[in-house]
């Protein structure tokens, strides 16, 4: 029969001869997948979920449906079609799904058996949830790789009570049923974002530089002990996220401002960031100003650098034990990423701040600032502002493959001005206090511009960019 969709009438009748049809082909012709048609059918369009709960439970229990086990397994956990709700039923029901490879049975039972949450009444049993997780990860289920990816990055305590996410020093002695695993944790993020799940591709690294290492940008952080061939970074890292995108905040300085510009180990705070599975760096730089136009106040997604300082480390390639092996002659054109730095100029124009799209640092040794010769000399080279902090840090991102760029703010005009006192730590800091909201508005909305990005090719591009630009691997 042919039906006019645009007539009421034609439309009830569709839907009570598809009730009809899958009626005959879940009771008469026994088969399966119409079975869980007509629940759902029973479910979304008869808001049934009595009659729903029973097609389910029969299709799972008599003809061995995986997807009707979840389905029946998920009312009785939140008590729909039936009295009240019944977690360890649930856990049957997910377990049933999950010998009968349903991929999403499997991500449910490892989730309630390791959840800790209060109002779950399953008795907790990890090793037995991980294998359900594992199962469902290696069956290709998106959510289950994202689940286990969180499990390495923060651990899994025997007793819960023991853990504080908010005191590294005592979490270091607790016993873990699964210690923090940050290469595990990668791995299973990137196969949760290679089976489409974006909120496992970016995975955002923030490097607050002077004035910008507030941890309540994310609630209810966890504090990351890492250790890297190349040292310790500047601080711990604290791994969270901003509105569902993960997210991973390192203080340049360390939280307590301990290491000046010179002394920042700047390869071991890129190498951690990568090693907690980052993806992205977006960083903050308080700036002097070089030009009359880019006034104190202003932003500036930097777009290029000079660099003016010595004896730094600068690659990861220099056979350090541990790190990676040949040499790397890496082009520095673009030497920042185009995504982020658009990501970045966007979230500043829609917020209505003064951004300035492009501009070159000088990166200078410090921690003196520049001499007046200098700072003159600086404005000759096309320099619109000058720092002490882009380089290594933007040379290191794009050697491990990471997606890098910067905001700065400026403080100062340097001391190039004639009849104007020179800049002074004073000024900057005073600076950097009063502007500091823009500078995170911008990288807070970068962060969900890039976290909804679904075009990641130029992630792969960066870091093929690196295996290219490497000779004499052995
Ligand atoms: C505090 S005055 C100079 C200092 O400020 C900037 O630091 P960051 O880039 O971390 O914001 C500048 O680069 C100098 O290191
Ligand atoms: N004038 C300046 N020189 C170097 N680093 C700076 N950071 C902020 N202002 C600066």
């Amino acid at each position: 029969m042919a039906y006019n969709l645009q007539k009421e009438e034609d439309v009830k009748q569709y839907v009570e001869n598809l009730g009809i049809e899958y009626r005959f082909g879940c009771y008469h012709e026994k088969k399966p997948e119409v079975c869980q048609l007509l629940g759902d059918y029973l479910e979304a369009i008869k808001k049934d979920y009595k009659k729903a709960a029973v097609v389910y439970k029969n299709n799972c229990l008599d003809y061995n449906y995986g997807k009707s086990c979840l389905k029946y397994g998920n009312y009785s956990l939140i008590g729909r079609g039936r009295d009240k709700p019944d977690p360890k039923e649930a856990l049957q029901y997910f377990e049933k799904g999950c010998e009968l490879s349903d991929p999403a049975s499997c991500l449910h039972a490892g989730v309630l058996l390791t959840n800790t949450g209060s109002d779950i009444t399953v008795q907790r049993d990890v090793p037995k949830g991980y294998n359900y997780l594992k199962k469902s990860c290696d069956r290709n289920d998106d959510m289950a790789c994202h689940y286990l990816s969180g499990m390495y990055l923060a651990g899994v305590p025997r007793n819960v009570v023991d853990f504080n996410p908010h005191n590294p020093e005592k979490n270091k002695n607790i016993d873990y049923l699964i210690k923090p695993d940050l290469k595990q944790a990668f791995q299973f993020a990137n196969k949760a974002c290679e089976l489409g799940n974006i909120y496992a591709c970016a995975n955002i690294g923030i490097i607050g530089g002077s004035g910008f290492d507030d941890p309540s940008l994310f609630q209810n952080p966890i504090e990351l002990h890492v250790n890297t061939p190349f040292g310790k970074p500047s601080d711990t890292l604290l791994q969270g996220q901003i509105k569902g995108v993960p997210c991973v905040l390192l203080a340049r300085h360390g939280r307590k401002h301990q290491y000046q510009p010179s002394d920042v180990n700047y390869r071991a705070n890129i190498w951690a960031l990568k090693e907690a599975g980052c993806t992205h760096v977006l960083a903050t730089t308080a700036t002097g100003s070089l030009v009359e136009e880019y006034k104190p106040g202003d932003l500036v997604i930097l777009d290029d650098f000079i660099d003016r300082t010595w004896g730094r480390k600068c690659t990861f390639y220099d056979r350090t034990e541990g790190g990676p092996r040949g040499v790397c002659h890496l082009p520095m054109r673009p030497a920042f990423c185009e995504r982020s730095r658009r990501a970045l100029f966007d979230a500043a124009v829609s917020r209505g701040y003064r951004c300035h799209e492009k501009g070159t640092a000088v990166v200078i040794q410090g921690p003196r600032f520049s001499s007046r010769a200098e700072s003159l000399m600086h404005r000759q080279w096309g320099g619109h502002l000058v720092n002490m902090t882009t380089v290594p840090e933007v040379v290191l991102a794009k050697e491990a493959g990471l997606s890098y760029a910067a905001v700065a703010l400026i403080t100062d005009y340097d001391c190039w001005r004639e009849d104007e006192k020179s800049v002074s730590v004073s000024e900057v800091l005073a600076m950097f206090a009063q502007n500091v909201k823009k500078a995170a508005d911008v990288i807070l909305d970068a962060v969900q511009i890039l976290g909804a990005d679904t075009d990641l090719e130029y992630l792969n591009a960066h870091r093929e960019l690196v295996t290219s630009s490497i000779m004499l691997k052995d």
